[in-house]
Parts: C-alpha cells; sequence; structure tokens
C-alpha cells in the first residue's frame, strides 16, 4: 500500500516532537499502522528559526494554505495553536476531504461543535486525543475504555505548567513568576501563559471531558474557572498542616439538579493517590457506576509525550480509513443524535466543603463576630486554626475548614465577614473536595 501523506501546520514543540518521535519509531508505528505514514509538508512562521526536529526531506513553507490545498495529502495536523486562523484552516481543510489531527483544545472546546458538524458532512475524521492531558490517552479511555458505563464525575489535574508551579512552590519555596518561566522555557506553557495560570487551558480541556463522559454539547461558556493565581505559600502550608494538599483541579459532576463543571485550586486529603501527582504530571481521576474510581496519570504537557497523543491519533486514523464513517467512533463518544444538552448549574448552585483564612485584629469578640455571621448562613465549621501574633504585631491568622455548603450562602457569610472592621483585607477562600 502506499504510504498515506501527511501535512503539519505548525512545527513548534509539539509539531517537532511529532516529527522526532515519527522519524524515531517509524518502523513501529508502520508495523501498527498497516501503512507507512510520511510527513511531506509542515508550515510554520518563521522558517528561519532553529527547529528540536530534523527537517529534511520536509517541504516547508509559511503558507498553510499550500497544505491544505494539496491534494496529495490526506492527514493534516493542527500543531499551530489559537482559535482564529486554527478554525478557519481546519474548516477549509476538512472542505478539501482531508482528516484532522489536532492539539488544540481551545479549537476543540470553541468551535467543537461546528468542526464535528463539518467533518460529519464530508465524511473526514478529527481526532483530538492531545487536546486533553497531553500523553494521558484519557479522551480514548473514556470513549472507549468505559463506554458501558454511567460516569457520575470525574475530577483531574489537567494543566501541566499550573502543576509544575504549585509543586516547585510547595517543595522548594520558589516564586510563582519565576517557575513560570521556566515552564514556558520547557515548552509547557501556552503562547499566551495566562491561559494556564487562569483556569482558561483547564477549563477547555474539561470542557471536552465533560462531553465526552455525559454526552452533551460543548459549551465553554458555562464553565467555571478560577486560576492559581492568588494562592499564597501561606495557603499550602496551612493546609499542609490540616493534611490537605492545594491542586488546581477540573471538576465535571452529574448531579439531581444539573452539571457542575467547574475549574479552581482545592484541598484535597493528602492521603489520596491525586494530590501525591506532582510537577507538569496530569491524573484524571473518574468515578463511574460500573467500574467505580479509576485513576490515568501521566505526562500533561512536553514535546514528545504530547506527540505520542498525536500519532496515536494517526494510526487510528490510517486504521479507520478503511471503515465507513457510521462503524468509528463517534467525536463525542455518544452517537450525535443522542447528545443531550443537560442542564448546567450555575456556580451559585454549587455545594461544596470550603477552606477560609483570614487575617484579623488579635481582639476580645472577633472570633464570636465571624462564627455568628457563618451560624448566620447555616454554615458550619470542621476544623479552626488560630496562629499566635508574630511578635510586635497585633493581626493573627484564622484558618478554618468548613462543612459543605451552597456557594452562595458562602458568598454572603464572606462579604458580611470582609465588611467587619476587625477583618483585614480579603477572606482566602479555597473549595475542597475530598474525592472519596
Ligand atoms: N506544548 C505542550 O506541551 C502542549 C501543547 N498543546 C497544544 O498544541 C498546540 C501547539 O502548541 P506548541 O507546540 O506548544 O506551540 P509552539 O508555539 O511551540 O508552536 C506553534 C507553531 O505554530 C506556528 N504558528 C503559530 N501561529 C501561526 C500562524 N498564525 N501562522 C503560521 N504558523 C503559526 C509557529 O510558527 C510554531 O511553529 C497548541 O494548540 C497547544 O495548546 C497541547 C498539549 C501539550
Ligand atoms: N499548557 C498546557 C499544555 C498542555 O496541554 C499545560 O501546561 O498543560
Ligand atoms: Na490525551
Amino acid at each position: 500500500m502506499k504510504p498515506v501523506k501527511v501535512g503539519v501546520l505548525g512545527l513548534g514543540t509539539v509539531g517537532g516532537g511529532t516529527v522526532n518521535v515519527l522519524k524515531r519509531n517509524a518502523q513501529e508505528i508502520s508495523r501498527r499502522a498497516g501503512r507507512e505514514i510520511m510527513i511531506t509538508h509542515a508550515s510554520a512562521r518563521d522558517l528561519t528559526r532553529e527547529r528540536i526536529c530534523d527537517t529534511q526531506g520536509i517541504t516547508l513553507s509559511t503558507d498553510p494554505y499550500e497544505i491544505i490545498n494539496d491534494p496529495e495529502i490526506e492527514i493534516v495536523l493542527e500543531l499551530m495553536g489559537g482559535t482564529d486562523l486554527a478554525k478557519e484552516l481546519v474548516l477549509q481543510a476538512i472542505a478539501n476531504g482531508k482528516h484532522i489531527v489536532t492539539a488544540n483544545k481551545a479549537l476543540i472546546a470553541l468551535h467543537g461543535n461546528e468542526i464535528f458538524a463539518a467533518a460529519s458532512k464530508a465524511n473526514v475524521m478529527v481526532a483530538y486525543e492531545a487536546a486533553v492531558a497531553g500523553g494521558i490517552p484519557i479522551i480514548k479511555t473514556i470513549r472507549e475504555g468505559l463506554s458501558g458505563n454511567q460516569v457520575n464525575w470525574l475530577a483531574g489535574i489537567i494543566n501541566g505548567t499550573g502543576n509544575f508551579i504549585l509543586t516547585e512552590m510547595r517543595d522548594k519555596g520558589r516564586d510563582f513568576a519565576d517557575v513560570l518561566t521556566e515552564a514556558q522555557a520547557l515548552g509547557y506553557a501556552e503562547a499566551d501563559p495566562t491561559f494556564d495560570v487562569e483556569g482558561i487551558d483547564a477549563g477547555h480541556k474539561l470542557m471536552i471531558l465533560a462531553s465526552i463522559a455525559f454526552g452533551i454539547p460543548l459549551q465553554f461558556e458555562n464553565v467555571y474557572t478560577e486560576g492559581i493565581t492568588k494562592i499564597t505559600r501561606a495557603d499550602v502550608e496551612y493546609a499542609g498542616e490540616l493534611g490537605y494538599r492545594i491542586k488546581h483541579l477540573g471538576i465535571a459532576r452529574k448531579t439531581a439538579n444539573g452539571i457542575e463543571l467547574r475549574v479552581h485550586p482545592t484541598l484535597i486529603p493528602e492521603r489520596r493517590l491525586i494530590a501525591n501527582v506532582d510537577g507538569v504530571m496530569n491524573a484524571i481521576l473518574v468515578q463511574a457506576d460500573a467500574v467505580g474510581p479509576t485513576l490515568y496519570y501521566g505526562a500533561g504537557a512536553g514535546s514528545e509525550a504530547t506527540a505520542s497523543a498525536v500519532i496515536a491519533d494517526v494510526v487510528d486514523v490510517v486504521r479507520a480509513l478503511a471503515l465507513d464513517a457510521q462503524n468509528r467512533v463517534p467525536y463525542l463518544g455518544f452517537q450525535e443524535s443522542e447528545i443531550n444538552n443537560l442542564p448546567i448549574l450555575a456556580p451559585a448552585e454549587i455545594e461544596t466543603t470550603y477552606y477560609l483564612r483570614l487575617t484579623v485584629e488579635d481582639k476580645p469578640g472577633t472570633l464570636a463576630d465571624i462564627t455568628g455571621i457563618l451560624a448566620k448562613q447555616n454554615i458550619s465549621i470542621e476544623a479552626l486554626i488560630q496562629k499566635e501574633p508574630k511578635q510586635g504585631e497585633t493581626r493573627v491568622s484564622i484558618i478554618m475548614l468548613t462543612q459543605k455548603t451552597i456557594e452562595k450562602e458562602m458568598d454572603a457569610a464572606i462579604s458580611a465577614i470582609e465588611n467587619l472592621s476587625s477583618v483585614t483585607g480579603q477572606v482566602t477562600r479555597i473549595r475542597l473536595e475530598t474525592l472519596g
């Protein structure tokens, strides 16, 4: 059989890694796919830039349209990032009858519904394993490996950059900005790193996971996102004293009232395996009715780890070329006619427990005022630590863990507490999940 010709859009961290791994493992990969896979063309913005891969034998261009309009190319790898040009190119490539493999979670989370519809119409495949948790085969696992289950909830560390920052801050006491710079140099971070540290990237990935877990349309606008920029070393230490780790989690849960979709820093008991997932590693805990809890762990970012997922998708596409569209795995794991728009819970209705940290004047009555406000909102305290004032200071930190409460009750309590004259600055609030 003649080789499958592949064109690559974007030759950076992921594109370069894909070229390297495809070259190194060419024989093994074609033995698995049943055909030789050849990258014949690649496009990048600046052809003079030094590359991490050897581009010998690949025709390079600054014009991505040369690739998507080339009649010889069967599969296009979109490894550029961004949502405007990437969307335009992907839709045009689909219209030209090309199959797509992408690592672009923003593209799928924001425009996946439209892209999948266009691909169905054109009878081509769109694969996106690398878009969620890098090298971990989580899309394949949920869409195929868990297809006999009802997924109840999933919770994941799904941003490598954020987890790397939190780990280095905790273990080595390093500064946030300094670790972020290192994550960028290592190729982990997004082109705009605020996507990593403000929870947007994790939100994109969570949306994709929730869609394939519950059979709901992609709707990123309904994901609650909060980043890690407000986490201080003090919070990390106090959480440790209480037996918890702070992790940036994406959580999707089916409740009687709707689906929770939320990304935020979360206290997790340190005995949980997922609490011990450190550095750039990602992990996703999936609770499903038949199999129970399963945990998937691996590199969430990085050149070759992500290339591993890109190439697995290419192999899947090559294998499936022999099948008709009806016999392929559906884009979101559920048959297209079975995607249901279930209600998504508003953040104010979410029920969880909380870690609170406040700075207060060390004077009689302050604690009573605070606990009185919490009681008024039906919030019970599970644990409380009051730190001794440092020498020469009159202010102290109070750290509390609450029992389960509805977010809007907590919002009201926090505003009332912040209005007390004895309380300084804002109350730090971090949600807590036992994940049991
Ligand atoms: N770096 C990582 O560890 C991971 C990245 N991803 C995703 O993979 C995609 C690529 O990421 P990286 O390789 O890290 O980015 P990168 O910045 O290292 O490489 C991007 C490449 O695309 C080209 N490019 C970007 N915009 C272009 C434009 N407008 N016109 C022509 N060429 C353009 C650049 O010249 C460069 O060659 C993104 O969607 C990212 O979210 C997914 C999983 C892991
Ligand atoms: N910037 C992302 C890259 C992988 O998706 C991350 O840090 O996880
Ligand atoms: Na993956």
